[in-house]
């Protein structure tokens, strides 16, 4: 069986980005940039009003006579002599041949004059062009994230379009005859269903918002349908029915619909049976069925595969090292993936672990690993973990 960080290595090696494309600015939230953005103007593009005030030709003169007024939106240009101001309000042009602004409640309007009570500094209150940014300077390198701010910043240069990596579209499906949907109670035998509203809620938090959701029973012909169906996508999730039982159809299935595997089993604990492949562009897991096996193998392999998928320049996982509050244990031999709670570098690692039990995730804000060559580690030692459920 091969480790986590061998299972790691492989979906990086079989893992691509996905092609570009041009993306609408407004649908390009949380997408990464293709290739670095210039400026194609400058900011500010002409020299702006940072006040409502009076602008002016900086010097000894403080009575000043009003020639007109500039508001923002006007192209007016003044030819402002040394006793002369201009009306002008906050986000105006500046007369070319004024050099200064005073704001309004530091002078004494009297009709069409005013006199100065507070000098400014010279070139105060005036915005000059490409103070922000110059036209052709960088405005983004390649490889960053989009955020709000960023397209705030990228519609002030009137970019509608940017070019960035596709995010994949994603089909997850369901596997399982004991599997209800809530709305009822409980038929003898039945569990809820709960992987599929988890991944889909992992997924779409972490910006992967086209997910498709398959339901299937335990059944060879049905799985091989659907699995062919979920191959349309760039990425198949397929949760449950992956193990060794005579009513696990998944890697028939995947067989039979020519996925190549490419690793099947990870010593590991929980997620043992992981399944990966891939068909052409579209890259299959299939996770386990158990909820927190389902949940470690996603947060640990499907989001990392996902992360490179979508040009992400950040692929590794960022775990993080904290300390141990007791003493642990880890009988199995394998890579322990068990959750605690994490609070200024402390873990408090709970007492429920188990793959078919979600109580510690909810409750966890860390996932916290353990390596398998370890079979006793002290209060105070050192692990990794990764931050989770922190937003
Ligand atoms: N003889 C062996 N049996 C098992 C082995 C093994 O090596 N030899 N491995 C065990 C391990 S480890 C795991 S993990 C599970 C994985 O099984 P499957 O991927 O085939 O999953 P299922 O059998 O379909 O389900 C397992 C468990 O999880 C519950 N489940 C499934 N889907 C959902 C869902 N969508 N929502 C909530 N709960 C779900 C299901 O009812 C089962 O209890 O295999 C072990 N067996
Ligand atoms: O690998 Mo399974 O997830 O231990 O139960």
């Amino acid at each position: 069986m091969i480790s986590v960080s061998e299972a790691l290595d492989l979906i990086k090696t079989h893992t691509g980005q996905l092609p570009t494309v041009k993306m609408q600015l407004r649908d390009s939230f949380g997408c990464f940039v293709a290739e670095e953005i210039v400026a194609p103007i400058s900011l500010p593009f002409f020299r702006q009003s940072a006040m409502d005030g009076y602008a002016f030709r900086f010097g000894e003169i403080s009575e000043l006579e009003i020639i007109g007024e500039c508001k923002a939106g006007d192209a007016l240009d003044f030819e402002l002599q040394a006793n002369q101001a201009v009306r002008i309000f906050t986000g105006a042009r500046v007369p070319d041949l004024a050099d200064t602004v005073v704001m309004q409640e530091h002078v004494e309007a009297n009709g069409k004059n005013i006199s100065i009570l507070q000098l400014p500094d010279k070139s105060a209150n005036v915005r000059e062009v490409g103070e922000q940014i110059k036209a052709g300077d960088q405005v983004l390198p390649a490889g960053t994230k989009i955020n709000e701010s960023i397209i705030g910043f990228l519609a002030s240069f009137g970019i509608t379009e940017v070019l960035v990596f596709n995010k994949p579209k994603i089909t997850l499906i369901v596997t399982g005859n004991e599997l209800q949907e809530a709305g009822s109670p409980l038929q003898p035998g039945c569990i809820y269903e709960s992987n599929a509203i988890m991944l889909e809620s992992a997924l779409k938090s972490r910006g992967f918002a086209s997910v498709r959701i398959l339901k299937v029973e335990d059944d060879l012909e049905a799985t091989k349908k659907i699995i062919a169906e979920g191959l349309e996508d760039d990425m198949l999730l397929i949760s449950g029915g992956i193990s060794v039982g005579d009513y696990d159809f998944v890697n028939a299935a995947l067989q039979a619909n020519g996925v190549q595997e490419i690793f099947y089993k990870v010593n590991q604990k929980p997620g043992k049976p992981l399944w990966f492949g891939k068909k052409e562009k579209t890259l299959v897991f299939a996770l386990p069925g158990n909820p927190a096996s389902s949940l470690t193998c996603f947060l640990i392999y499907a989001f990392s595969a996902l992360k490179i998928m979508s040009g992400n320049p950040d692929i590794d996982l960022n775990f993080q090292t904290g300390v141990l509050k007791h003493r642990t244990y880890n009988k199995f031999g394998k890579t322990l993936f068990i959750l605690g709670t994490e609070k200024n570098g402390e873990l408090e690692i709970y007492p429920k672990q188990a793959s078919s039990m979600l109580i510690s995730y909810a409750l966890g804000n860390a996932l916290v690993m353990i390596p398998e060559q370890k079979e006793e580690l002290e209060a105070g030692e050192s692990v990794q973990f990764l931050p989770i459920n922190r937003n």
